[in-house]
């Protein structure tokens, strides 16, 4: 018997519905009843896509105001006790205090040496390889659970109510734990028998509102397990296995390896593996797993954007097909929240382009033309089929796809073009004397506000109704005023703002040869907070310069240092949809050689600083040990032939952020860019205790405010910071800056930070006694 469903849709709206219904709701314009609303709006539709699509379940849970892990802390009651919640907030209140903290005056005067005032918001890191950001659940030795399953139960209600057969979707009680973070030493697995009892609570309660099925997603089943966490799975699964609710245990993202023969035996009532990044596993899944046990095969790719090859898919299946009596579920490899809702109609892709691709509504469809052609009804969709050849054969036959100048470019590239002339040392020497910064320099990410009146601009002229001299103008004068602000502030390394970005890879893409970019491909990142990756279809290569313009324009303004601002290339390629027909490592090098183009001409005109922002390299990390290295090896390559082709004097900087850094310190050293700035502040400085232990050569500027709040950061949480840093990192190396970029701040909040940095970093030169510059 065969089946369709997916592991999750795009919750953000075709129109970004949620999100826009979110931030009205943060400023106050509606209230929770009206976002509510929107919300179940938003799954009635999504419910009935998926309906139309005839898939045999909706998806329930899939749905998250702002994170599905976050859900899962208050589904479990787990919320930290330093939030101080009551009882007396609303569920909603409290799921966005965990998300975005609460703020408080700072108060710099106070001394008291406290972490914080005000709740800083729960870390947030990269879903496993992904650019979906998720909040990391806090756990300590005293951490209870207890179950709050009434915002699921409404929501299996409507889907109920609206006539749909219900699957749940949870993530599953291993990789809940493994996803969270334990404090004071606590052992995170610990845990698990004061866990396990209520999500079997939670099981029998979904099955007594009528769920049909509950998928528990075990991601971590892909990953190399600690020997007691995979033993920890036959306890657990034994145990909600007495639930009575039919399990579908889940994973994704990468192959199961040793884990397979485990995630096969386990008492469920059936097992999705993920087909598209782990297609040698379906024979021996399909071998192994108990015939009375259903196999639901990832089979249409949930991480890319490319039109599935059905033919391909067919022939995949038929052996898995083969081997089964027991029932087949057809579904995506993952959850489609990472790929835009849909491009059918996209106003900025091209008729052709279109055709090429699928987005979460069109994957739907794939599944719906699969299960006929598998159930016998392949006549009825002979013309989809016909129609998803030709777009097939008319992408791989495309001339837009291959340039030979740019297979010339990269094969004249000499063998050495990766490395800097001279050694940091002695680079850093001929930098310090350049640039005769103070100790304890300060700078920014890039970015600074991008305020209302900058997005009003740029769609105003994206539509046509401001002439492009007109935008210009507004930039400039956006780039004028941030290099006013931070002259003002007193910072010492500045930055242009980033105005005239949409995205820091958005808009690479749109000026880089064999990318295409689309008008509302839309996939949510964080929050609120949604990207529109680039489609890299062809070969790379830089028609014109890309940033020297503006940085030249800013640089001009001022006589400190202006840092120029580029996106690196393993981050270009990370955050795009990237093309499948070839590695990714040469999509990648491609890139790099665009990149070098573009430092060389800022270095040209005279710009002495070039961050390349490489934020995704952890994220691309494979999930499997075994492949890392070969990863490092040519996304570091990468890197560096974008950073070598300048001279010792110009400096090179590298941005990193929420990502765990320190089992990847010795890649991230041999990039040897110049100066590192990392994201640190969440994490109490933590991630830097690996910095210093590896004995990071080169300079850091550890974030000292998180970015992702609009909590103004009181000097003294800076100045603890710094200290906490001063302690693993020899201080002559210390620059002092935010996590990340400023754009999603407003200007008082930013101006007030930057302002208590600046005096947390004078604070420290003052106590360095007399270290007013960085030591030559
Ligand atoms: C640094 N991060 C980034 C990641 N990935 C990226 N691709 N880019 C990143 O910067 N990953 C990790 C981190 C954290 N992630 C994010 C992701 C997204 C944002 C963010 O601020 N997103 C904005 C959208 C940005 C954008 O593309 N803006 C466009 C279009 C804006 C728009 O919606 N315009 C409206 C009209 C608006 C008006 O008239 O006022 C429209 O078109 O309808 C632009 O500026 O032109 C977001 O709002 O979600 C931050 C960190
Ligand atoms: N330069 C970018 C980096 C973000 S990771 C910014 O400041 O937004
Ligand atoms: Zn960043």
């Amino acid at each position: 018997m065969i089946k369709t469903h997916i592991l999750g849709y795009p919750r953000i709206g075709a129109q970004r519905e949620l999100k826009f219904a979110l931030e009205r709701h943060w400023r106050g314009e509606i209230d929770e009843q009206a976002l509510e609303a929107v919300a179940a709006e938003l799954r009635a539709r999504h419910w009935a896509d998926q309906r139309a699509a005839g898939l045999d379940f909706v998806g329930v849970g899939d749905f998250a105001f702002y994170d599905q892990v976050a859900d899962h802390v208050l589904l479990f009651g787990c919320a930290p006790a330093r939030f101080g919640f009551t009882g007396a907030e609303t569920p909603l209140q409290q799921l966005f205090t965990l998300a975005r903290g609460v703020a408080t005056e700072a108060h710099d005067d106070c001394g008291c040496g406290h972490a914080s005032h005000g709740k800083p918001a729960l870390e947030m890191t990269k879903w496993f390889d992904t650019n979906y950001h998720y909040l990391v659940p806090e756990f300590d030795a005293a951490t209870r659970f207890a179950l709050a399953p009434d915002r699921l139960l409404d929501q299996v209600a409507q889907a109920r109510t609206l006539g749909h057969a219900v699957k749940v979707t949870l993530v599953g009680p291993l990789s809940f734990l493994w996803l969270g973070k334990a404090k004071d030493g606590a052992d995170r697995l610990a845990l698990l028998d004061a866990l396990l009892p209520v999500y079997c609570d939670l099981l029998a309660r979904l099955k007594a509102a009528g769920a049909e099925w509950v998928q528990l997603d075990e991601p971590i089943l892909g990953l190399d397990l600690p020997g007691d966490w995979s033993l920890a799975f036959e306890r657990a699964y034994h145990l909600l296995h007495g639930a009575g609710v039919p399990l579908l245990l889940a994973t994704y993202f990468s192959p199961l390896q040793e884990n397979l023969s485990l995630a096969c035996k386990l008492p469920v009532a059936g097992l999705h593996v993920d087909g598209v990044r782990a297609p040698e596993e379906l024979r021996p899944v399909a071998d192994w797993l108990p015939d009375h046990k259903v196999l639901s095969v990832g089979i249409v790719d949930g991480r890319n954007i490319w039109r599935a090859d059905l033919d391909a898919c067919l022939e995949r299946l038929r052996p898995v097909l083969e081997r089964r009596a027991g029932a087949v579920w057809l579904a995506p490899s993952c959850s489609l929240l990472h790929v835009p809702f849909t491009l059918a109609h996209d106003a900025a892709l091209d008729a052709e382009l279109r055709t090429w691709l699928a987005g979460a509504r069109e994957k739907l469809n794939e599944l719906r033309i699969l299960k006929q052609v598998l159930t016998g009804g392949e006549r009825a969709v002979a013309m989809d089929l016909a129609a998803a050849r030709a777009a097939l054969a008319a992408r791989r036959a495309s001339p837009r796809v291959a340039r030979p100048d740019v297979a010339a470019a990269l094969a004249a590239l000499p063998p050495d073009a990766d490395r800097r002339a001279a050694p940091f040392a002695q680079r850093q020497a001929v930098q310090r004397a350049r640039f005769d910064l103070p100790a304890f320099p300060t700078t920014t990410i890039g970015s600074f506000p991008q305020t209302p009146a900058i997005r009003a601009a740029r769609a105003a002229w994206r539509r046509g109704e401001l002439a492009d001299a007109g935008y210009d103008t507004a930039m400039r004068a956006e780039i004028a005023h941030a290099v006013r602000v931070q002259e003002e502030l007193g910072l010492d390394v500045l930055v242009h703002g980033e105005a005239e970005r949409n995205d820091m890879v958005e808009y690479f893409g749109e000026q880089l040869d064999g990318f295409a970019f689309s008008a509302n491909g839309w996939v949510q990142s964080y929050g609120s907070r949604c990207v529109k990756p680039p489609v890299l279809y062809g070969d790379v290569a830089r028609p014109a310069p890309m940033t020297v313009a503006w940085t030249a324009y800013a640089q001009s303004l001022t006589a400190r240092p202006m840092k120029g601002m580029l996106t690196g290339p393993v981050t270009i390629l990370q955050w795009s949809f990237v093309r499948d027909d070839q590695p990714r490592a040469l999509t990648c090098a491609q890139i790099a050689l665009a990149i070098r183009a573009e430092v060389c001409d800022l270095e040209r005109a005279g710009i002495g600083i070039v961050q390349i922002d490489e934020p995704a390299l952890r994220e691309g990390l494979p999930l499997r040990r075994a492949s890392r290295d070969a990863y490092l090896d040519w996304a570091g390559r990468a890197f560096r032939i974008a950073a070598s082709g300048v001279a010792d004097a110009t400096q090179i900087h590298t941005h990193m952020c929420y990502a765990e850094f320190n089992d990847i310190l010795p890649a991230i050293a041999a990039l040897d860019a110049d100066v590192i700035t990392i994201e640190t502040s969440r994490s109490d400085m933590e991630l830097l205790a690996g910095f210093g232990a590896f004995a990071y050569p080169n300079e850091i500027g550890p974030g000292v405010y998180d970015i992702h709040s609009p909590r103004v950061p009181a000097t003294s949480d800076m100045v603890r910071l710094l200290r906490k840093a001063s302690a693993v990192v020899p201080a002559d190396r210390l620059w002092v800056n935010p996590d990340c970029g400023l754009k999603t701040r407003a200007w008082p909040e930013t101006e007030a930070a930057l302002r208590n940095m600046v005096a947390a970093a004078r604070l420290l030169r003052d106590e360095a006694g007399g270290g007013t510059v960085q030591a030559a």
